[in-house]
């Protein structure tokens, strides 16, 4: 929860499977933060992994490590007053429960989308590399993603469109007490 410091920022944390839409949706709500006159800053995995994270790899210990890499920078951002999104997949329950008791203000988005659907989207051709045996280990198709148990919120992307979403998830955090001064 909010602790009532209109300083402070907040993580939003997108999770799902590749191609779900967490750096579609993570765009519309930045341009929904900076309306608000939020700094904001995007943590999106593969950017993340071109930089922070350039020695990580897909195995569970490196996706870890990622993880934890984000939830740390993250946190510096949140607490200087940043509007973050996170837009990692993030597989594991147990890699989202220690980005949230890491970050004050933390909310788990849920980008929810059926296996078949993102790989009929494809946007990066993964899910068609890893059927032809290029991929080994895509998360979905060959490798572990736990469901969030109880996030804050659940986008479910085949009923509404990335501004609807966003819309959504800024109501949660209006509700929660994100933008109260
Ligand atoms: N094996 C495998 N599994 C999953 N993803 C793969 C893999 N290989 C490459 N990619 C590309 O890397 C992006 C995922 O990076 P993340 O940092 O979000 O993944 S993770 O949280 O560490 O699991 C992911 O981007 P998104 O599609 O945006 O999720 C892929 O483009
Ligand atoms: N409701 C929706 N929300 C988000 N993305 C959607 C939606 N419907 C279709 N898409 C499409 O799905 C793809 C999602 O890609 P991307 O945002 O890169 O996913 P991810 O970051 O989860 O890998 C984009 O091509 C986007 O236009």
């Amino acid at each position: 929860m909010n602790n009532g410091n209109s300083n402070n920022g907040f993580v939003v944390w997108l999770t799902g499977l590749p191609g779900t839409g967490k750096s579609t949706i993570s765009a519309e709500l930045t341009k929904i933060f900076q309306e608000k006159g939020f700094c904001t800053e995007t943590m999106d995995g593969d950017e993340i992994r071109k930089g922070l994270s350039a020695d990580l790899g897909f195995t569970k210990e490196d996706r870890q490590e990622h993880a934890r890499r984000v939830a740390f920078v993250s946190k510096l951002l949140a607490r200087n007053g940043v509007a973050v999104n996170v837009a990692l997949i993030s597989p594991y329950r147990s890699f989202r429960e220690h980005a949230r008791n890491e970050i004050e203000n933390f909310v788990e988005v849920y980008v929810k989308t059926p296996l078949e659907v993102c790989m009929e989207r494809d946007p990066k051709g993964l899910y068609a590399k890893a059927q032809q045996g290029e991929i080994t280990d895509l998360t979905g198709y060959q490798d572990t993603y736990e469901e969030p148990l109880n996030p804050e919120v659940v986008i479910d992307t085949c009923d509404t469109t990335p501004e609807g979403a966003a819309e959504t998830i800024v109501s949660k955090l209006d509700e929660l007490g994100y933008f109260s001064n």
